[in-house]
């Protein structure tokens, strides 16, 4: 059997200098092509879970394993790298590049990382083919990102996450700008295109009515 995409061990974090916040988290598994909705209320920790399982932060104690890879006792340099091979993010905010046009900023992972270009295949042509599919026309392509609207670049942003098919796309409250329509229909949208590609989904969001759309679901505890 294949090592799951994500598996955290007897995690504990808190902030230096903090507030007394303190995440603890036994045991988390997300098997590949699977996908978890992670919920809680504010404060909960979701933002610091993500940060954990990206190798943006490393735990005090514990271990964040991604594809069966000791991800979070690396030194951060290699987490960097290994990130960006293997794990897509969305962003809450989308973090665009403002004046770059819509299939440059699809591009930007295989800039960085030239497994994720050989993946892709031609970059160049499955950044139009993925914001096609992702009902983003060729009339947008070469409009800057900023000229979009939110529900837009909401789909910008998964296409950038999803090029080269990493293995883990991690989303952060990506959805909250949307009404109830447009969140489900974003949500369905990546879940198709993460399942073609046999990547598995770590989602963020406070709405609870979209967790039916996924594998399993996390609450943290305030
Ligand atoms: N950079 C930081 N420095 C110190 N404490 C922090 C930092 N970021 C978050 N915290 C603290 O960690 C705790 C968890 O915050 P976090 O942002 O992970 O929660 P969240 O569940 O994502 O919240 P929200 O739903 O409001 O985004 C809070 O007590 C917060 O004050």
């Amino acid at each position: 059997m294949s090592a799951p995409a994500l598996l955290v061990r007897d995690l504990a974090f808190s902030w230096p200098g903090g507030d007394g916040f303190c995440l603890n988290l036994p045991l988390l598994e997300v098997p590949g092509e699977t996908s978890l909705f992670l919920h809680g209320p504010s404060g909960s920790g979701k933002s610091t879970l993500l940060n954990l399982i990206g190798g943006v932060l490393a735990p005090q104690a514990g271990h964040v394993e991604l594809l069966g890879q000791p991800f979070s006792r690396w030194p951060a340099g290699r987490r960097d790298a290994f990130r960006a091979d293997h794990v897509g993010f969305i962003f809450q905010q989308f973090n665009l590049i403002p004046y770059l046009a819509v299939v440059d900023n699809v591009l930007l992972p295989c800039r960085f990382s030239a497994r994720r270009a050989a993946r892709a295949g031609d970059p160049a042509a499955a950044a139009r083919a993925l914001l096609e599919r992702l009902d983003i026309g060729p009339a947008l392509h070469g409009r800057p990102a900023h000229a979009l609207s939110v529900g837009q670049q909401q789909r910008v942003a998964a296409a950038r996450a999803l090029i080269g098919r990493p293995e883990i796309i991690i989303a952060d409250e990506p959805t909250s700008a949307l009404d109830a329509a447009r969140q489900a229909a974003f949500v369905d949208l990546l879940l198709a295109e993460a399942g073609a590609n046999g990547s598995a989904v770590v989602f963020v969001s406070h709405d609870l009515s979209l967790a039916t759309h996924f594998d399993a679901s996390l609450e943290l505890a305030a």
